[in-house]
């Protein structure tokens, strides 16, 4: 069939409208027609060239929802006119990792997916006849896409498509750092480095598990206003702080935090983060992303005395359980969702999603299609 995508032909290049070509599903595989897509830092990330794993041509995209169009042989979880969510980690249920019941990294497909490939090793995209590359598994960047059953939210059809979309990455992961990977306790002191679309959903998680202090770390102070409707206590734009950003933290925290998380993926940033965590038991945790060939480095003391340095993908969140669950609380009004979502457009604006990322005037962009 024919679908409309934004496709990356290559790296470090605007994405490109076009009418390209999708084969339905293939056993265990479903057919979604996609309502509405976030645009994610992780999408710039990879379309400006920095992602190991980056591939081109490709359909880029991951935070999706929409509805089940048609269904391979094998599918037994879903039917046609289901609402579902995408899921970049799936959850199989029967993998090694799935059963361990210590991650949620299930990797049941995950040596074709970082191929952009479906599970059984081909392309379902193509463009006049050259084969596109998947993306993430979910390829949210086409008005339809196909996504394997193990990687698809079940979620309820009352749900806005333009606003659940963010559950398929930003706020699950936000929420699910504070709740499945720190961990939070009522009380902590926390810093959260980056208030974009990730670390503004760890700020309104921390709010909700009942922390005392949540600093925000930006440099750009636009952000200070939105930060503190959703929680934020104490900003700091390290461009204002004279000398050392970390001995100041430690000091804003008496002592370091409880909790830290770097929601920006630089690495200077992160051994930040890690050392502006309380000694003894301070844990800092990295959401974002860095690129190839980046390293994270700091003094080993610094573990010894008791920091820990932990990371977290998709916010610790098992999607085929837990998103459900997520798309619940923003209907019964406890999460916000709506008031991060600064700029909604069609699909053939989508470049300029990316321009307002850049230049810091949106938290996400929702295309809708
Ligand atoms: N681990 C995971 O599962 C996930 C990781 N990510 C990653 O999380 C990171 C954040 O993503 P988004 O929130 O969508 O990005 P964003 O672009 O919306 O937000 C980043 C924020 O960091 C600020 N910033 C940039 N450099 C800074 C610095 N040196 N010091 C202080 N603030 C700085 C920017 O002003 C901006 O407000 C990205 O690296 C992304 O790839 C995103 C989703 C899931
Ligand atoms: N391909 C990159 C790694 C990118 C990465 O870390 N992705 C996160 C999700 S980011 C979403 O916006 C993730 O879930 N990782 C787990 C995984 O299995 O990929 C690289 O190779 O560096
Ligand atoms: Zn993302
Ligand atoms: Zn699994």
């Amino acid at each position: 069939m024919d679908v409309k995508a934004a496709v990356a032909l290559e790296a470090g290049k605007p994405l490109s409208i076009e009418t390209i070509q999708l084969d339905g599903p293939r056993a265990g595989e479903v057919l979604v027609e996609i309502k509405a897509t976030g645009i994610c830092h992780t999408d710039a990330y990879t379309l400006s060239g920095a992602d190991p794993e980056g591939l081109f041509p490709a359909v880029l995209g991951h935070e999706g929802a929409g509805i089940v169009v048609d269904v391979g042989p094998d599918v037994k979880s879903l039917k046609p006119g289901d609402h579902v969510i995408p899921l970049y980690v799936p959850e199989c249920r029967n993998c090694e990792y799935c059963l361990s019941g210590k991650t949620n990294l299930c990797q049941a497909i995950r040596l074709t997916q970082g191929k952009g490939l479906m599970p059984d090793g081909s392309s379902r995209f193509s463009l006049d006849g050259q084969k596109l590359f998947h993306y993430m598994g979910t390829s949210t960047f086409a008005n339809y896409t196909v996504v394997p059953e193990i990687a698809l939210a079940k979620i309820r059809e009352d749900a806005p498509f333009e606003k659940v979309c963010y559950i398929g990455c930003g706020v699950t992961t936000g929420i699910g750092a504070v709740i499945n990977t720190a961990k939070v306790e009522p009380g902590s002191n926390v810093i959260v480095f980056g208030l974009g679309g990730i670390g503004l959903n760890v700020i309104q998680a921390c709010r909700m598990v009942g922390a005392n202090m949540i600093v925000g770390v930006d440099l750009n102070s636009k952000k200070q206003a939105i930060a503190e409707t959703f929680g934020m206590t104490h900003f700091v734009n390290p461009k204002d702080v004279d000398g050392d950003l970390v001995p100041y933290l430690v000091e804003l925290t008496k002592g370091g935090a409880d909790y830290t998380f770097e929601c920006i993926g630089n690495v200077k940033v992160m051994r930040q983060a890690l050392e502006s965590c309380h000694k003894g038991w301070g844990e800092s945790i990295i959401i974002g992303v860095a690129g190839a060939g980046q390293e994270i480095s700091t003094r080993p003391f610094q573990l010894v005395t008791g920091r820990v340095w932990r990371g977290t993908a998709f916010g610790g969140a098992k999607g085929r359980t837990d998103v459900p669950t997520i798309v619940d609380w923003y209907m019964d009004g406890k999460i916000n969702i709506d008031d991060l979502i600064t700029h909604v457009m069609p699909l053939d604006q989508i470049n300029h999603a990316f321009d307002l990322m850049h230049e810091g005037e949106s938290i996400r962009s929702v295309v809708t299609f």
